[in-house]
């Protein structure tokens, strides 16, 4: 598709905003050989790192992230998270595929369009910050205006809004040494946030916050996200904040992508063994909506009963069921669509009811995924990971 370099292709609300078709990144000697080159594509990582020396950390993944939603992409460490969402804006050069941000081809973009993208269009909120030291909040959360050419009243301006918005109203002279680790990252989101980008794109941002101060983190992302509608690309490692935070989720293993769907699709559908060994301990009924559980009214069920609407979790049917003594209508819009009752409320939480393979397929799990992952590698070591100046 040709395109100006100024105009999007298309506005249109269901133009997805990346568009991601067999993108490839692989580390090493001669990596543009391998894409393609079906020998050595059908090697498995390590036969592969033998043969030619080289990490194909990102293996032929194609996938779109629609306007407004929060697409997760999860798996354990190494599966190649980061190295797909730093594809999306070349932080990383891929090695083969097509990218395109509202239908702009972003492997032909040049350095100053480039620039352009990551500072107004996709702005990224990393684990570490990337905060200036000797700025105040004020002054950090302000940068990226400042590099826009923004006069200093008019960004200060800006900056006092977004820094009110996740909740640092009163910090805005500190510098960031004077933070919490939760408050530093609230900086990193309001920096990202001052500049307006159309899509947010999170590094695993919340992985070195204790688990109190991410879960307050994680609502806020969640209340942005309802109030603003603003499309995100969120990493994470973590299955529990994939569920919690994804209209979808792409689950990454080895570079590839083996699940992509909403969280009800990966814990009610798992794929394969591996995502259904990945999702084994979720609590179902936190996860799957009545639509699950549901089935056809008796004339007499129809117009009794308690009512939740569909998109309700088995959890809050159960509560509904228990306090009635009845099973629950599934009403939408004042229709009802059929009804729920303990039992099949049940099947849900015992996973009795989903998937027929579920069983016996769990127990010839390839090798299992593991549940925490390994520390990781350290900034310093990751010579991709870019100076707070060139990313803004
Ligand atoms: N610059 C590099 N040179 C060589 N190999 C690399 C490089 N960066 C990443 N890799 C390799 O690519 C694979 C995917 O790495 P990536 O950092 O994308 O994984 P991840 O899922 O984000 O992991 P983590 O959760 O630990 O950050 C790994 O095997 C990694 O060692």
């Amino acid at each position: 598709m040709t395109t100006t370099a100024t105009t999007p292709v298309n506005t249109a609300a269901d133009t997805p905003v990346f568009s991601v078709e067999g993108l490839w990144k692989v580390f090493g000697p001669k990596a543009a050989r391998v894409p393609g080159d079906s020998e050595l594509t059908a090697l498995d990582p390590a036969e592969l790192r033998a043969r030619t020396g080289c990490t194909a950390a990102v293996r032929d993944v194609s996938f779109d992230v629609r306007k407004g939603e929060v697409f997760v992409v999860m798996g354990l460490s190494g599966s190649g998270k980061s190295t797909l969402v730093r594809c999306l804006t070349r932080l990383i050069e891929p090695t083969a595929g097509t990218i395109s941000i509202d239908g702009e081809d972003v492997r032909a973009m040049d350095k100053g369009r480039l620039r352009e993208l990551r500072r107004h269009r996709a702005a990224m909120v990393f684990q570490h910050f990337g905060l200036l030291p000797h700025r105040t909040v004020l002054d950090n959360v302000a940068y990226g205006l400042e590099i826009q050419g923004m006069s200093r009243a008019e960004r200060r301006e800006k900056a006092a809004e977004v820094v009110a918005k996740v909740g640092l109203e009163g910090m805005e002279h500190r510098r960031p040494g004077q933070l919490s680790g939760g408050q530093r990252q609230r900086v990193g989101l309001a920096r990202a946030l001052a500049v307006d980008p159309e899509v947010l794109l999170f590094d695993e941002p919340f992985s070195a916050l204790d688990p109190l101060i991410r879960r307050d983190m994680q609502e806020e992302v969640v209340r942005l996200h309802r109030e603003e509608g603003r499309t995100m690309v969120f990493i994470t490692h973590d299955l529990n904040e994939a569920l919690k935070l994804g209209d979808r989720i792409a689950l990454m293993r080895d570079g590839r992508v083996v699940q992509l769907g909403t969280p009800e699709e990966i814990v009610g559908s798992p794929a394969d063994d591996y995502v259904r060994e990945f999702v084994r301990d979720v609590p179902r009924e936190q996860v799957m909506t009545v639509r699950t559980a549901m089935r056809g009214a008796t004339p007499d069920e129809a117009g009794n009963g308690p009512a939740v609407p569909p998109d309700a979790t088995v959890s809050e049917a159960i509560e509904a069921v228990a306090r009635a003594g009845a099973p629950a209508r599934v009403v939408d819009h004042g229709r009802c669509l059929g009804v729920v009752d303990s039992d099949a409320l049940l099947e849900v939480v015992a996973g009795t009811g989903l998937d027929p393979a579920a069983d016996g397929a769990a127990a010839e799990a390839a090798p299992l995924p593991r549940r925490t992952a390994p520390a990781r590698r350290g900034a310093a070591s990751r010579p991709d990971q870019g100076t707070s100046e060139e990313l803004v």
